[in-house]
C-alpha cells in the first residue's frame, strides 16, 4: 500500500460501471464536429440544449447507472424482477434528468440503452465482450416491465406507428445491431487506419446514421430527413471518413443539411455513447476489482 491507495475508497463493480457510463455520455457529448448533435462548437438543431446542460445531465445520472448495477449484482440473473428493478431505477433517473435540466430531454433513450447494458455487464463481470454484454442486454429488453406505463403516445412510439420502423426499444430487444454491426467495426477500422481517436468515433457515429431509423430525426424531419442523415451519413464514410479532406467537405454538407432540416440524431448519440462504454468495457475489469 502506498499513500495513494490508502486514501482510496474501494472501487466497487457498480462504481466502476456507472464511471464508464458517464465517460461515456461526456465523450458523446463533447465530440466535435457532429452533424445536428451538441457539441463543442453548439447546440447544433437544439433551441432548448448546450453542452453543459448535457454534462449536467450525464453527472446526475451517475447514481441511477450504479442503482441498475447493483440491482443486477443482487437479482445475479435475468428474470422479471430484475427487469421491473431496472425500469423503476431508469424512470427515477428520467425524473432526476428532467429536475436537473429544467424539463429538457437530455438523455432518454441513453437512459434505456445504458442502464440495460450496465445491468448487463454487472450480471456476468468476467463475461464482457460487446457481443456478450449486449445478448444480456437484449434478454432483460425483451422481459416485459409491468409498471411501467403504456401510453404509445411518446415521440418514438409515434414515428415507429407512422413509418413501421424500430425505434429504442427494439434496437435494445434485437441485442444492439447497429452498435455491434455498424459502430464497433467502424471504430476498429479508423483507428485501424490512422484516423486518429476523435475521427475513429465520428466515423462510428456515422456508421450508426448510415442505418438507424432514428424517431428524433422521424418526429422532427420525416421520412425525408431520415434518408438525407442515411445517404449523407453513407457520403461521408465512402469517401474515406472523417480524417480524409473529402469525407471533411462532405461531412459540411451533411451538416448543413440536417440544420436546415432541424434535424438532430439523438437516438444514434445514444448509441455512440453505447459504443464507447462497450469499447471500453471489453478491457476488463481494473485490478482493484479483480476478486469480485
Ligand atoms: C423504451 C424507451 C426507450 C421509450 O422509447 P420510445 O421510442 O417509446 O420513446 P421516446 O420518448 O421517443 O424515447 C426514445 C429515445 O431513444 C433514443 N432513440 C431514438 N431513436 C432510437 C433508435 N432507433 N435506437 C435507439 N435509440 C433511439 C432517443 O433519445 C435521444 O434523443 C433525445 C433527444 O431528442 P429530442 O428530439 O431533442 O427531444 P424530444 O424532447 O423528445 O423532442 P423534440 O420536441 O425536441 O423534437 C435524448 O433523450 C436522447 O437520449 C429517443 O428520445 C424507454 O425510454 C422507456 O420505456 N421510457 C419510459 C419510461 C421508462 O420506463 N423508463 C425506464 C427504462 S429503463
Ligand atoms: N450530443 C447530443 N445532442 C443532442 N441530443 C443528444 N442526445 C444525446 N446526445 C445528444
Amino acid at each position: 500500500m502506498n499513500a495513494l491507495t490508502a486514501i482510496q475508497p474501494q472501487l466497487s463493480l457498480g462504481d466502476w460501471l456507472a464511471d464508464l457510463v458517464v465517460d461515456a455520455l461526456i465523450d458523446e457529448a463533447d465530440l466535435s464536429p457532429k452533424p445536428g448533435l451538441v457539441d463543442r462548437r453548439g447546440n447544433g438543431a437544439h433551441s432548448d440544449l448546450h453542452l453543459g446542460l448535457m454534462h449536467a445531465s450525464a453527472l446526475a445520472l451517475w447514481p441511477s447507472f450504479k442503482a441498475m448495477a447493483q440491482a443486477a449484482q443482487q437479482r445475479g440473473a435475468i428474470d422479471q424482477a430484475l427487469r421491473e428493478d431496472v425500469g423503476r431505477i431508469g424512470r427515477e433517473g428520467e425524473v432526476e434528468m428532467l429536475r436537473v435540466t429544467g424539463g429538457v430531454n437530455t438523455h432518454r433513450g441513453a437512459i434505456w440503452a445504458l442502464g440495460l447494458l450496465s445491468a448487463a455487464a454487472a450480471l456476468e463481470s468476467r463475461e464482457l465482450t460487446p457481443e456478450q454484454v449486449a445478448v444480456r442486454a437484449a434478454r432483460l429488453a425483451l422481459l416485459n416491465d409491468r409498471a411501467a406505463p403504456v401510453t404509445g403516445d411518446s415521440h418514438g412510439a409515434q414515428v415507429c406507428r407512422l413509418y413501421g420502423v424500430h425505434g429504442a426499444r427494439e434496437e435494445a430487444q434485437l441485442g444492439f445491431p447497429t452498435v455491434i454491426q455498424q459502430a464497433l467495426p467502424q471504430l476498429a477500422l479508423s483507428r485501424a487506419a490512422g484516423a486518429g481517436e476523435q475521427n475513429a468515433r465520428l466515423d462510428a457515429l456515422l456508421a450508426i446514421m448510415t442505418q438507424l431509423a432514428d424517431t428524433c430525426v422521424l418526429y422532427r424531419a420525416g421520412m425525408a430527413g431520415l434518408t438525407c442523415m442515411q445517404s449523407g451519413a453513407r457520403a461521408v464514410l465512402a469517401a474515406g471518413g472523417c480524417a480524409s479532406l473529402d469525407g471533411r467537405r462532405l461531412l459540411r454538407d451533411l451538416e448543413r443539411d440536417m440544420l436546415r432540416l432541424r434535424a438532430s440524431p439523438g437516438g444514434a448519440a445514444d448509441l455512440l455513447a453505447a459504443t464507447l462504454f462497450l469499447d471500453r468495457l471489453q478491457h476488463g475489469l481494473p485490478a482493484q476489482l479483480g476478486s469480485l
